[in-house]
Formats: C-alpha cells, sequence, structure tokens
C-alpha cells in the first residue's frame, strides 16, 4: 500500500473506460473513437447518447427508433410538476430544484423496485432513456413557473435539442438555434472522470440505484469549480460590462485579489480545451449574426490575456457562457443545461461501473490527535 498523498486524485488512474479519451497536452477529446470535431460538427445529441450508451455510432433506424422512443418519455408525472412549481416557488437555486425533481423521479419510474439487480443493464438503459428525456421538461416547467408562466408540454415530434428551447421560450427555435443547442449538448456529453462523473461511479459503486448516482452527479457538478462555472462566467462578464472597465484591467483586479477567473484552467488541459475552440466560434457567429460582437470580443481580449499572464487557457465553461447569452438563455439554467447533457455521460460510466464493479473506497493519512484519554462527559 503506497502512503503517497495525492490531493484531489491528480492522476490516480482508478477505472478502464472506453467512453471518453483526453489529450491534454495536444487539447484532443473523443468519444468512443470518434474526435468532438466531427462528432458536434456531424452528429446530433440522440446520435451520441447511443454511442455512448451502445458502443457504435446508430444506423439511420437504429437511430430513429432510438430518439423517438425518448421523446415518447418527455412528459414528467404531475406530482413532479408539483414539487417544481413548490421549487419555482421557493425561489430556489436551479441545480438544487433540478436535484430535487430528479431525485422524485424514481418515485414514478416503472423499473424502479427496491427488490431488483441495481446493475441490470437493459433496466438501467431504459431508466437512463427516461432520466435524459425528463431532465429539459424539469429544467424549463422551473425556469417558466418561475417567471409566472405555465409550463410548456413536451413535443414529441421535435429533436432533444429543438424541443428543450420549444418548452423554454414557447415557440420552436430556428434551424440555427437548434444546431447551435444540439452542438453545445453534444459537446458536453462525457468527459472522462470528471469530478460529477466520478460521483456517480461512487454512489453505483455501493450497488446504488442509477437515480441515486445521477443525483449525486447533479450536486457535484453545481459546484463553482466544475459545471458551476459557466453561470460564473457570465455573472463576470456582465460585471465586467457594467464597471465600464477594460476586461483586461478588470481581470488584472480579480487576479491582484486573489480571485479565480471563471472559466479558465482545467485539472487535465494543459492547452486550450477543444471544446472551447468550438464554442468560441458559435459565440463570435452568433454574435456576427445579431450585428453585436461585443460579448465575443471581451472575451478573447480575457482570453489572451489569461494566457500571457497566467499562463491559463479557457474550459468549454468560458464560451459556453456567451453563446447560451446570446440565444437568449437566462444565465442561471446554464448548468442545469450542462446536466442535461451530462447525464448521457453520468449513465454510460455508471453502466460501465455496474458491469466491472468495485466498492470505491480510498484512505486517508490519519492526521489527528492519538492516545488520548477519555474522560466521561459528567467530568469535562
Ligand atoms: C466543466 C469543468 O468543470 S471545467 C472547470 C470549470 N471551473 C472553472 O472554470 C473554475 C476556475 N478554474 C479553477 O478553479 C481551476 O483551474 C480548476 C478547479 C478547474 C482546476 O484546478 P486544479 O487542477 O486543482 O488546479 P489548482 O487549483 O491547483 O490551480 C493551479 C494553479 O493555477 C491557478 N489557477 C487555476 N485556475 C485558475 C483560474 N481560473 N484563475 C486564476 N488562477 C487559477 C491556481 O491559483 C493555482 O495557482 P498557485 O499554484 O499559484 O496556487
Ligand atoms: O473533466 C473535468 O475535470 C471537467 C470538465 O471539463 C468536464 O467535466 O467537462
Amino acid at each position: 500500500m503506497s502512503d503517497e498523498l495525492k490531493k484531489g486524485l491528480e492522476g490516480v488512474l482508478v477505472a478502464e473506460s472506453g467512453l471518453s479519451d483526453i489529450d491534454g497536452d495536444e487539447g484532443r477529446l473523443v468519444y468512443r473513437g470518434y474526435t468532438i470535431e466531427d462528432l458536434a460538427r456531424g452528429a446530433s445529441y440522440e446520435e451520441v447518447l447511443y454511442l455512448l450508451w451502445n458502443g457504435e455510432l446508430p444506423s439511420e433506424s437504429e437511430l430513429d427508433a432510438f430518439a423517438s422512443d425518448m421523446a415518447t418519455e418527455r412528459a414528467v408525472d404531475d406530482d413532479v410538476l408539483g414539487t417544481v412549481s413548490d421549487l419555482a416557488d421557493a425561489d430556489e437555486v436551479p441545480m438544487a430544484a433540478v436535484r430535487t425533481a430528479v431525485s422524485e423521479l424514481s418515485a414514478f419510474d416503472p423499473d424502479a423496485d427496491e427488490d431488483a439487480d441495481p446493475t441490470d443493464e437493459a433496466t438501467n438503459l431504459a431508466k437512463g432513456k427516461r432520466l435524459t428525456a425528463k431532465l429539459p421538461t424539469i429544467v424549463a416547467a422551473f425556469t417558466r413557473l418561475r417567471n409566472g408562466e405555465e409550463p410548456v408540454e413536451p413535443r414529441e415530434d421535435l429533436s432533444h435539442a429543438a424541443n428543450f428551447l420549444y418548452m423554454l421560450n414557447g415557440e420552436e427555435p430556428d434551424d440555427v438555434m437548434e444546431d447551435v443547442f444540439d452542438q453545445a449538448l453534444v459537446l458536453h456529453a462525457d468527459h472522462g472522470l470528471n469530478a460529477s462523473t466520478f460521483s456517480a461511479m461512487v454512489t453505483a459503486s455501493t450497488l446504488a440505484d442509477l437515480h441515486s448516482a445521477v443525483t449525486s452527479a447533479i450536486g457535484t457538478l453545481s459546484g463553482s469549480l466544475h459545471g458551476g462555472a459557466n453561470q460564473n462566467v457570465m455573472e463576470m462578464l456582465n460585471e465586467v460590462d457594467a464597471s465600464g472597465k477594460d476586461p483586461v484591467q478588470w481581470v488584472d483586479d480579480a487576479l491582484d485579489n486573489g480571485e479565480r477567473v471563471a472559466g479558465f484552467g482545467h485539472r487535465v488541459y494543459n492547452v486550450k480545451d477543444p471544446r472551447a475552440k468550438i464554442l468560441s466560434e458559435q459565440s463570435e457567429e452568433l454574435g456576427e449574426a445579431a450585428g453585436d460582437t461585443k460579448w465575443y470580443e471581451m472575451s478573447v481580449a480575457i482570453e489572451e490575456y489569461m494566457k500571457e499572464e497566467k499562463g491559463l487557457a479557457p474550459n468549454v465553461d468560458f464560451y459556453s457562457a456567451t453563446t447560451y447569452y446570446q440565444m437568449g438563455i437566462p444565465v442561471d439554467i446554464y448548468t442545469p443545461i450542462f446536466a442535461m447533457s451530462r447525464v448521457g455521460g453520468w449513465i454510460a460510466h455508471v453502466l460501465e461501473q455496474y458491469d466491472d464493479n468495485r466498492l470505491i473506497r480510498p484512505r486517508a493519512r490519519y492526521v489527528g490527535p492519538k492516545d488520548q484519554e477519555f474522560v466521561p462527559v459528567d467530568e469535562r
């Protein structure tokens, strides 16, 4: 047993996976051998889900069957909608509302059975399809209800991406918006053993069920060092804008105050995150189409300065922020949108974990007091 301490488990190999491969020095990401650039350009989110869950890209008929089957699972039970409404009334933060509602989905899942084998693959694929189909319905309903608007019922004839934007805004997105959003979902679907995925795996490794694993993962994604950073990026850019300061000066002041700049740095990438490259192009194109590239230009100025000053490059959260902002999406649902995509990766990793399970249980070096003499409470 090694006594070498690896804080944050940096670089520690804990599993084998056939899902995503990351080259942090080259800035390369592949899902099951396909580059993220090819998938973002050529495959829909549903297609990528099929790839992650089944190991191969689907044929056209397999994809049609998979996508339409998943589309029939979009509606959520009225009781869950009731909870979502209560949470919206209570002004709950979106990620907490999503975590609570997703946990409640298990009460209405036809395959949730405490006596069943939690590792059964066919059951988990069916549950996974339901979880993935219903998550956008929860996010869109929560967003509307807190604005005093009625939820919009899901439609089965729209793609996963278009249906979410339709439920959010009450109108069908145009092709450009659908495509940009679908690409964002593809880009966020999986990323090795990131913290939320690992959290799902730890939960699954105890033989807890899929809903428990996904609920754990949502909680883990919400933090500002992980998925929560996309919301923080946009809040920062809005602050920079409102301050009237030069973005570089603003960032310089923040660094001088010992603050971290959201959307920069990564545990694995030493260069620009390949997803940020694609999203920065989306952000620029959306700005050009709207005749206002202010957000893109501000982001580029900060990117150049961070590189020069700190040697840090943007991660996926940096350019997803302005992409969503220019699509008119409320800032505090950026992280729930991340969860809507990453749920596919969480489920795929949980399937792998169940398939070759061993309890995940590292250890800590004990540094507390030793040999203390116990004194009963009434004598202390
Ligand atoms: C989808 C995702 O989860 S992507 C990541 C999203 N998170 C963020 O964008 C939040 C900002 N980024 C960070 O906090 C970090 O880069 C993390 C958490 C992503 C990675 O952290 P780690 O691999 O643990 O690196 P660590 O925290 O040790 O940082 C190394 C050094 O870089 C600095 N650093 C890292 N990121 C940043 C940043 N965004 N701003 C300023 N300094 C930073 C640290 O202060 C540290 O410097 P020091 O050695 O002088 O103390
Ligand atoms: O891999 C990580 O540590 C964080 C990340 O980029 C992701 O989860 O997409």
